[in-house]
């Protein structure tokens, strides 16, 4: 099989009323524990590289990385996604670099910090899809910051999003400017503030409808039907990996993530692209804690690896199966990103709003 194009892939997820993990990598473990997993349960892989895994292992690692792995599952469709670009520029160097989706993240300004106004993020990312549909590449907009409805902060723990309060409008997506932003930009796929964040400590106690409100994720897919739904911020933060950090000399605070169950109430109602990169984290960090403490003669630094790659597979295995995406690999034939060109030409593949 091949690279494919989000689009495609997702369309294919929606028709057939399933959900993808899109897994952030950094590194070969991290990708081999993807790849494990979705060759044991025959589902579709979204590989995504944010930009803090372009510092940390440069782009042509993450680039060649993904390319061995198209290499060593041929059976497996896989989409090469750049998470959060920053810019116009990066999300061309992306496309340039082979990437078959891009997102462009244009709520924020590009110091990735400053909530965008309205105007900015429909003029940059409308730039981005007329030139990433040219070349047959999806594209990921987002609309709203995302931040916490317990708090009313917004979600900085990882080198980028927004800084301190937000006006609350910010902070949940509006699903009539939705419906506009979709018409003037035309995105495949858009990213909604629904009261997640990135990075570990996303809620106080297990979330209500209050602050994870997955009815604005029904309400904005009832105006943009065709339009794939990503809920970021999406890790469910288990209780025993994070408890096995602790009990292996970590300190984690108490925290809750994005209940599992919530998500799957989110894909029954237009979420195809759930993105996690925290539980991949936490897991492979407990195992490794684990291992240095049980294994004090070990040497050799491929069994710590192992102990952690083992410990991501579980858990990338899990969300497979809990987002209905197994047994879905085989029915996808890629599309080439020329023909994904020709149909956005052709008007195929544009928007329904309503
Ligand atoms: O939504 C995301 C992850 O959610 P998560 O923290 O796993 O709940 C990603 O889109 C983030 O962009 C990613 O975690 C950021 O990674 P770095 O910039 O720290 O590499």
């Amino acid at each position: 099989m091949a690279l494919i194009s989000l689009r495609q892939l997702l369309d294919h997820a929606a028709e057939h009323g399933y959900g993808l993990p899109a897994f952030n990598v950094n590194n070969m473990e991290q990708i081999k524990a993807i790849m494990e997993a979705a060759a044991a349960v025959d589902a579709p892989v979204i590989l995504q590289g944010s930009a803090g895994a372009r510092t940390y292992a440069g782009e042509p690692f993450l680039r060649h990385l993904v390319l061995a792995a198209i290499e060593m599952y041929p059976h497996l469709p896989v989409c090469m996604h750049q998470d959060h670009g920053a810019s116009p520029a990066v999300c061309i160097r992306s496309i340039q670099s082979g990437f078959s989706s891009v997102m462009m993240d244009g709520s924020l300004l590009e110091d990735m910090k400053t909530p965008a106004s309205y105007a900015y993020n429909v003029e940059t990312t409308r730039k981005v899809v007329e030139m990433a549909h040219a070349c047959g590449v999806s594209v990921e907009g987002e609309l709203g910051c995302l931040g916490s409805l317990e708090t009313g902060r917004a979600g900085k723990e990882d080198g980028h999003g927004a800084e301190g309060e937000l006006d609350p409008s910010l902070l949940l997506t509006d699903p009539d400017e939705a419906a506009d932003f979709v018409r003037q930009t035309q995105v495949d796929a858009l990213a909604i503030a629904i009261g997640t964040s990135h990075g570990a400590y996303k809620f106080t106690r297990k979330p209500t409808g209050q602050v994870l409100r997955i009815d604005r994720v029904k309400a904005i897919h009832q105006r943009i039907p065709t339009i794939h739904l990503v809920m970021h911020g999406s890790s469910s933060v288990p209780e025993d990996w994070a408890q096995m950090i602790n009990d292996y000399g970590g300190d984690i605070g108490q925290t809750y993530g994005v209940p599992v169950e919530e998500i799957v109430e989110g894909i029954r109602h237009g979420v195809r692209k759930v993105n996690i990169d925290t539980d991949l984290r936490i897991a492979s960090y407990g195992a490794m804690r684990k291992f240095m403490v049980e294994d004090r003669k070990n040497f050799d630094p491929r069994k710590l690896y192992k102990a952690a790659q083992t410990a991501m597979t579980a858990i990338c295995r899990a969300r497979y199966e809990a987002f209905g995406a197994a047994g879905q690999a085989a029915k996808i034939k890629p599309l080439r990103l020329e023909d994904m060109s020709l149909a956005y030409a052709q008007g195929k593949l544009d928007p329904i709003v309503r």
